[in-house]
């Protein structure tokens, strides 16, 4: 890994050159894309826990290929808070679901690199990945329900990742549900334990799954939309819990979300996904205090109001581009106030355009 590492900062400086020789204008900088395969994202890389390069997610349909996320990029530290976040359709759930390895439509055809802490989750095989799901990455979804098997007890579930990866017999696997189901907040565990996840109210079965997706303490907890289905008391609490146990357990998370207060609450930092690419990433304050790409700026600018029940992020006109055919240049560009004819043709590529602060522009401050 770290030579992968020394090969980042070289490839980055170059880039940096390549942008200082660059035109100025009214936007900032503009921006000679990198070259096809580079896949250097920070200049002064940490050494991530999960580097992700590129991947490409599509789907061989009848209507053509649907590139549901293409050629994403991102990284996460040990022990960070990282927030996917962007609107209804832009392939958040398919890109924390191809981490895991976890899409099995008619179709699917991935590529890229998935590098976690020296494992390439791409190349491993299914028994291979079968060790590192539930084991050292987790993933919790908005239903808890489909993670619930509704014939078996929750304490047999939750103690499923115990028999399965760590060998304990059914009574000590039983045992140690009932410290995880205490430690997620479940009241009475050692007499909710027996009970099944139709007897759990909504907020329950989601820490049920919590309690289950942490048994076997994982490295990376990949959370996507864990609340959406709660309401707002019960959300607050489950993201609390969420980020106590990335403090306690030195866990990283990576949420996925359409929603910015969230966001705000709770991530280290954010990846910011338009139409299968990430085109912002930077840390939490960054991102609300100097966002950079258009889209970003766009979501910012109509954060709903918290009062309201609708808390969905469709605030910039015009409509998400077809993800079977998506145009030549930037893709967000016939939506952008800011975009110039270069903006037609140029794919933008993710850079950084200040230190720890990627934007998917060609321009480099748009305003
Ligand atoms: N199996 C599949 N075959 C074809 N297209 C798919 C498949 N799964 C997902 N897609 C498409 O990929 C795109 C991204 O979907 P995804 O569920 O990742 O979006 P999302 O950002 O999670 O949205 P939401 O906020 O609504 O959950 C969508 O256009 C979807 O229709
Ligand atoms: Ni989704």
């Amino acid at each position: 890994m770290s030579s992968e590492n020394n090969d980042q900062s070289m490839t980055n400086r170059t880039r940096a050159e390549a942008g200082s020789r660059a035109d100025m204008g009214k936007h900032g900088r503009y921006s000679t894309p990198p070259e096809e395969g580079e896949t250097s994202l920070f200049a002064d890389p940490d050494e991530p826990l999960l580097a992700v390069r590129d991947v490409r997610t599509y789907f061989d349909t009848d209507e053509g290929t649907v590139k549901a996320s293409d050629g994403v990029s991102f990284d996460i530290q040990p022990g960070e808070i990282v927030g996917l976040v962007g609107e209804s359709g832009c392939g958040k759930s398919v890109t924390s679901r191809s981490l895991m390895r976890l899409i099995q439509s008619p179709g699917y055809n991935p590529s890229g690199k998935l590098n976690f802490d020296g494992l390439d989750l791409m190349d491993l095989s299914k028994e291979e990945i079968r060790q590192v799901r539930g084991n050292r990455i987790s993933m919790i979804f908005q239903e808890p329900m489909s993670a619930l098997n509704p014939v078996f007890d929750i304490g047999w579930q939750v103690g499923e990742p115990l028999r399965v990866h760590e060998g304990l017999k059914k009574k000590a696997a039983r045992e140690e549900a009932v410290e995880l189901m205490r430690k997620v907040g479940i009241p009475s565990p050692e007499e909710r334990v027996d009970d099944y996840p139709h007897q759990f109210s909504g907020g329950m079965r989601q820490r049920a799954m919590i309690s289950m997706a942490l048994a076997c303490k994982p490295d990376l907890l990949i959370a996507d939309e864990p609340t959406t289905s709660l309401d707002v008391t019960i959300e607050a609490q489950i993201l609390e819990l969420i980020q106590e146990l990335n403090e306690r357990q030195d866990m990283a998370v990576l949420i996925v979300t359409h929603d910015l207060g969230v966001v705000a609450e709770t991530c280290d930092k954010v990846a910011v996904m338009y139409a299968g690419r990430i085109v912002e990433y930077a840390d939490v304050e960054t991102i609300f205090a100097d966002p950079r790409h258009p889209y970003t700026k766009g979501l910012l600018n109509c954060i709903p109001d918290p009062r309201s029940d609708d808390q969905d992020l469709s605030p910039i006109e015009g409509q998400v581009p077809d993800l079977a055919d998506p145009p030549e240049g930037c893709n967000f560009a016939d939506r952008c106030p800011y975009a110039t004819p270069e903006c037609e043709t140029t794919d933008p590529r993710l850079r950084e355009v200040d230190d720890n602060h990627l934007s998917a522009c060609i321009w480099e401050d748009p305003q």
